[in-house]
Formats: structure tokens, sequence, C-alpha cells
């Protein structure tokens, strides 16, 4: 998807909001529950209760590979099922020598239609490079993760900076804002101001609202930028927003009470 699709899309609907599909097993509803042949149904439910107010799905690679092939089939038609009206993201924090980069990003763009991937920036360019090669796809680097570890490397000094200003700096040299995002987590809002000095004009994939307790409203007052620039992610309070047969309405509550209050922002 192109930039100024994505950007379209979030005018249209007033929203940036990316609704995560961290599908587990033994969270879903009762009456779905420990299903694997449920989850795309599961899924199903929760796309037709929030299309209407997002713009992006992330399919976090974890929760459908660990299932094995009935998982991975999950993911395929989960992702075929979203369509092309909205940015679809494999959430698979990949990232290897060239030569192997290639083959995941083969995976994820041609054999799969997902429009991003995230990736892990800590083997460098040629780690990289592979996925950044593709027309209107898009590389998510991870700059400044919403969890603890982000003490470990990422907030440690480098030299005179942080490592993770470093990373978006030399990493947002690769590419161009049309082709690269960062991922932030929301619950570094201390961060955020500068790092919009850093990188004004790209798009920040932020995840850690909802059950990580980051704040949208800080978020959205600290980095949003002219073009929005932001695709905010909630997963867990969305999706598992009811265990009960209400589950799909319960969904598509959370996900338009976030809705609204990005229209406001926007
Ligand atoms: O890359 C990510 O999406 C990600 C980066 C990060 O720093 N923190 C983070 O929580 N995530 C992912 O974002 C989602 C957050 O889920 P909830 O906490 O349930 O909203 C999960 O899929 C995480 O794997």
């Amino acid at each position: 998807m192109e930039r100024e699709k994505l950007v379209a899309l979030i005018r249209e609907r007033q929203s940036y909001l990316c609704v995560g599909l961290d599908t587990d097993l033994y969270k879903m509803p009762h009456h779905l529950r420990g299903n694997a042949a449920a989850i795309f149904d599961f899924n199903k439910a929760i796309i037709d209760a929030t299309r209407a107010v997002c713009v992006s799905y992330k399919i976090n690679t974890a929760f459908y590979e660990a299932l094995g092939v009935k998982g991975w089939e999950a993911m395929e038609k989960t992702v075929h099922y979203i369509g092309n009206e909205h940015f679809k993201i494999a959430d698979a924090k990949r990232g290897d020598i060239g030569n192997t980069s290639r083959q995941y990003a083969r995976a994820f763009f041609e054999n799969l239609p997902f429009d991003a991937i995230t990736v892990a920036p800590y083997m460098g360019e040629d780690s990289i490079k592979p996925f950044l090669e593709y027309k209107d796809k898009w590389t998510i680097v991870l700059g400044l993760t919403s969890n603890k570890g982000a003490q470990d490397f990422e907030l440690q000094k480098c030299g005179n900076e942080l490592l993770y200003e470093k990373v978006i700096q030399k990493v947002s040299a690769w590419g161009t804002h049309h082709n690269l995002m960062f991922v932030v987590g929301a619950t570094q809002a201390d961060e955020f101001t500068h790092i919009r000095e850093l990188i004004p004009d790209h798009f920040l994939l932020v995840p850690g609202v909802g059950a990580q307790g980051g704040s949208l409203k800080e978020v959205s007052e600290k980095a949003m930028n002219a073009d929005c620039g932001l695709l905010v992610n909630a997963s867990r309070a969305i999706i598992y927003a009811s265990d009960g047969e209400d589950f799909e309405a319960a969904a598509g509550g959370v996900a338009g009470e976030y809705q609204k209050e990005m229209a406001v922002y926007l």
C-alpha cells in the first residue's frame, strides 16, 4: 500500500487504529477456546466488528506459528479476508543475513499479501535491504520498544547518544518515509518529542496502549505529524474485551471508543 493511500484511509475513517490479532487459543471466548479450527472464525468476527473504525490489522505471527500448520493456515485465511482497504502488518520481527532475509521477504510479501513486516535491526543494513526492495511494501524496524527490556540495550548510552537513537538515525538513511516505519512503544512517552525531532516524517507503529497502559492522548499529542504519522495498535484490550458470546460486539465497542478519541486528535 502506498503512503498516500494509507493517509487517505486515516482521513476517511478518522482513525489511526491498528487492531492486533494476537489470537490466543486459550484466551478466546469460552465457547471457542482450545479449538484451533475456530481461530479464523474468531478473527473473521473481530474483523467484521472493527473494519469500519480501524485502518490496519497487525497479525502477530507467533500466535499462529505456535499451532503449526493449522495456525499458519488460519493466518493465511485471515490476511486474505482482511482485503485491500486495510494496512496489513505481519508482526514477525524477522531479520537475518541478506540471503535469508530475502526468503522472509518472499514469504510475507509474495506468498502472503502483507503490506508490512516488523524487523529487528540488530544484524544491520544487509539484513533489512531485501525487505526494502519491494515496491509499495513497508519495513517496520524496532526503534524503542514498549517492554522493560528496552532498558537493556535500546536505552543504553552508545558514545554520545542512546543506542535506539543511533539505530533510528542510521536505519532511516537506508530507506525513505515511503517504505520505512519505526516501532515506538506507547509506554515510552518521554522520548516521543525527541523521536519526532529525529524523524519528523516517518510513520510510527505504536503498540502499548490498552493492556500495557500507554496513553493514546500523550502519544497523539506528542507524536502526530501533518500526515498523522501514527498507527496505534491495541491487541488484547480489543480482541478479548469479552470472553462471552458477545465478544464481537464488545470488540467493536472498544475499537469504536479508540476511534472516537482519535477523531478528536486528528
Ligand atoms: O512490534 C510490536 O508490535 C511490538 C513492539 C513493542 O515494542 N511492544 C509490543 O507490545 N509489540 C507487540 O504489540 C502487541 C501489543 O499487544 P497488547 O499489549 O495486547 O495490546 C503485541 O503483538 C506485541 O508483540
